[in-house]
């Protein structure tokens, strides 16, 4: 499946409704009055950040919406129905711009936040409104305003506090659903992942973060080999990067050191302020090593690397290690709160 972080859609709000020009006539009443009623608006376009989705991937299907017009006026000063609004649901943290000016229209952060993207006409006036002491027949009348149409690109940045980097099958996918109740498909084979996942961690009761899982990184990523690239800026928006190594000792072919230094490489290619964001060193796989062993391997790899900040060895498939990980994390969040250039990065 292609995965579409980025969409382009077509957004068509409803004409205004007529006015119309009408007179009352009842037996006996001569002359009667202009009663021409006014049309309604139309119904205007919204997006709404809605938290259960994460792809833009339904928009491959539909691709253009259009609200409903407002209905004409009617005889005997009936205004015309306004057209209700249409309201596109998109995941939390789309960011919105016209498609042929690259204009920012607005960016979708909160869970529920509106955003008005093409405003409905406005309605035009019957002839009941034109009425005056020099003029008692009007059959004067406005149209409707035509509604606001434009070409929308949505891009998906996805929020969360903490992004999990790694090459492929290190363990991303099996961690986070250990963690959450995020299920995503999860292979020993690379790029089972395609798309990213988000999953909430309760820590306590009252205690979770957000978690990102994104495809695995390969070498050449920063210059768009494999399917990393598109993916890493949804990490530019997290507060905490976990970097997962496969540590067991599989074959000949696999190095945690070399793995490591891939995604280092890839990562201070790709942006200096990915880079410089905070990074833990998570060892995974550790159950198919003895715990001393896995240890061992853990701390040599860190000291290969010249690591020196938090380091973590755990088993995304038993769990072991995940709970203290994930408290060390709620630490970290609560004591590193978001500043306003993550929301906006
Ligand atoms: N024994 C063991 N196997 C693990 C552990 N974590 C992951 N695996 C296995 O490693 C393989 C890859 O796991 P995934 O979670 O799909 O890896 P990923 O990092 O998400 O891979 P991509 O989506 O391709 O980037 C699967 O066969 C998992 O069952 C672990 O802690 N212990
Ligand atoms: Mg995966």
């Amino acid at each position: 499946m292609k995965f579409v972080d980025e969409a382009r859609i077509k957004v068509m709000a409803g004409d205004g409704g007529n006015g119309i020009v009408s007179f009352r006539r009842e037996k006996y009443i001569p002359f009667g009055g202009p009663n021409g009623g006014d049309g309604g608006d139309g119904g205007s376009v919204l997006l709404r950040a809605d938290p259960g989705l994460n792809t833009l991937s339904d928009f491959r299907y539909k691709r253009a919406f259009a609200a409903p017009r407002g209905q004409n006026g009617m005889g005997r000063d009936m205004t015309g129905h306004k057209g209700d609004d249409l309201i596109i649901p998109v995941p939390v943290g789309t960011v919105v711009r016209d498609a042929d000016t690259g204009e920012l229209i607005g960016d979708l952060t909160l869970p529920g936040q509106l955003l008005k993207v093409a405003q409905g006409g406005y309605h035009g006036l019957g002839n009941a409104r034109f009425k005056s002491s020099t003029n008692r027949a009007p059959r004067q009348c406005t149209p409707g305003t035509p509604g606001e149409q434009r070409m929308l690109e949505l891009e998906l940045k996805l929020l969360a506090d903490v992004g999990l980097l790694g090459l492929p099958n290190a363990g991303k996918s099996t961690l986070i659903s250990r963690v959450s109740q995020a299920r995503p498909k999860i292979a020993d084979y690379p790029f089972t992942t395609l798309h990213p996942n988000l999953g909430v961690v309760s820590v306590g009761p009252l205690d979770s973060f957000v978690m990102a899982d994104i495809p695995g990184l390969i070498e050449g990523a920063a210059d768009g080999a494999g399917l990393g690239l598109r993916f890493l800026k949804h990490l530019q928006r997290t507060r905490l990067l976990l970097h997962i190594i496969d540590i067991a000792p599989v074959d000949d072919t696999h190095d945690p050191f070399d793995d490591a230094r891939t995604v280092l490489e890839e990562l201070d290619k790709f942006s200096a302020e990915l880079a410089d964001k905070p990074r833990w060193l998570v060892c995974n796989k550790s159950d198919l090593l003895l715990p001393e062993e896995a240890d061992a391997r853990c701390a040599a790899l860190a000291a290969a690397l010249g690591w020196e900040g938090p380091r973590y060895c755990i088993s995304a498939a038993s769990g072991a290690g995940t709970q203290t990980l994930n408290k060390a994390i709620l630490q970290h969040l609560k004591t590193h709160p978001a500043n306003n250039s993550d929301a906006n990065a």
